[in-house]
């Protein structure tokens, strides 16, 4: 009799293990995709999106130590007291504060992780990086990861994994351009044949939009917003275009304080402003596409005009931007489904198909 429970209780254990809760208990080795970016950070974990949290941690003035990450943190941005400081630990795509970084990593893996792995497993990880990024960029992230836990990491330029994300067939002898808006960096590359022919990377994206919406505010309306407020406006009532026509928002209103008398303000604010006092930062996104369409071959350019442009990344959501670019450049622009994750998916993708996507990856 004890004898066929000892079976039992070895049959029901060998199931359980072959079960992927106990799998993934026991393993050593834990797969993660993952979008370091200066506004969010998305976790991709067994094909699903495991973390999607503001690139934001607290930490402990006095002992350094992690108070908190991601939107729980991004609550106490603006609002710390002396003893804590909150900070965004990357700046234009790049990380500006490396031991910050590592600290907001640890957090968000563990919180990709959420109590299935009993042991610590090491790491395999696919990061999307800027396109631009220097040698020494893309070693910061490398080490960042590596401090954070990863062991085999692989390094793939956000473009690349946002058409990848997109589900563009990279490997294809067809022109592609890729326009991903996002909220340090403007990443624009045009990929053929598994590669980018040409790229081009500017400082300008959707926190440099943030900052003139929050000096307009404070030059035009005399009231003091804080950033956050400031993106709410952005995402409120942001566009690119004078006349938006029937998809126009109403207008937002904003309460903040006088820049000089201190004494509360509401301020309605409108879209076409904001288009106005976007206009400089946008010219030069337009400068950047066409200055890439330049050093198009022609034969790509001919399938970037028959297939149309790409835009990824938050930046992508404001409104009438693809209009915008469109009657500025001549070709379509085709806003993807889901901006904000494109990068965050081709980055599951190539992990899934590292062999595949092998010659993609640094
Ligand atoms: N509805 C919206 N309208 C306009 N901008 C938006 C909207 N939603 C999000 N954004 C902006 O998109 C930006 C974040 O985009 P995204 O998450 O793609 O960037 P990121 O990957 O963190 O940055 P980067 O790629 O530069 O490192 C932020 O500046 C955010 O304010």
């Amino acid at each position: 009799m004890a004898k066929f429970s000892t079976f039992k209780i070895f049959e029901k254990f060998e199931s359980l293990k072959n079960s992927r809760f106990l799998s993934n208990l026991f393993s050593f080795t834990q797969e993660l995709a993952m979008d370091l970016g200066t506004a969010n950070t998305v976790i991709i974990s067994d094909g699903k999106i495991a973390v999607n949290e503001p690139s934001v941690v607290a930490l402990d003035v006095h002992t350094d130590k992690m108070v908190s990450v991601g939107g729980q943190a991004k609550l106490m941005y603006e609002k710390t007291n002396s003893k804590i400081r909150v900070v965004r630990p990357l700046r234009d795509g790049v990380i500006a504060d490396f031991n910050a970084c590592e600290q907001m990593m640890r957090g968000l893996i563990r919180m990709a992780n959420d109590g299935k792995h009993l042991f610590t497993p090491s790491l395999r990880m696919v990061i999307g990086v800027p396109s631009g990024s220097t040698e020494v960029e893309l070693r910061a992230v490398r080490d960042s990861a590596e401090h954070a836990g990863g062991h085999d990491i692989f390094l793939l330029y956000e473009p690349m994994a946002a058409a990848i994300g997109i589900g563009l067939d990279v490997e294809a002898p067809e022109g592609n351009m890729i326009v991903d808006i996002g909220g340090g960096t403007t990443e624009i590359a045009v990929i053929s044949l598994g590669g980018i022919v040409s790229n081009n990377s500017i400082k300008m994206a959707g926190d440099d939009f943030t900052t003139d919406i929050q000096e307009y505010m404070s030059r035009q309306h005399n009231v003091k917003v804080s950033e956050r407020m400031a993106e709410r406006i952005k995402i409120n009532v942001g566009a690119a275009l004078t006349d938006l026509g029937p998809n126009a928002p109403e207008d937002y209103l904003v309460h903040g304080p006088n820049r000089i008398t201190a004494l509360p303000m509401e301020v309605p604010v409108c879209y076409q402003e904001i288009a106005h006092c976007l206009e400089k930062s946008i010219s030069k996104i337009e400068a950047a596409v066409l200055s890439a369409l330049e050093n198009t071959p022609p034969e790509l350019y001919a399938d970037i005009y028959n297939n149309g442009i790409y835009l990824t990344g938050g930046g992508a959501l404001l409104r009438g931007l693809d209009k915008r670019l469109k009657d500025k450049v001549g070709i379509n622009f085709i806003v993807a489904d889901d901006p904000l994750l494109c990068v965050a998916k081709g980055t599951g993708i190539a992990l899934k198909n590292t062999e595949r996507f092998q010659f993609l990856m640094r």
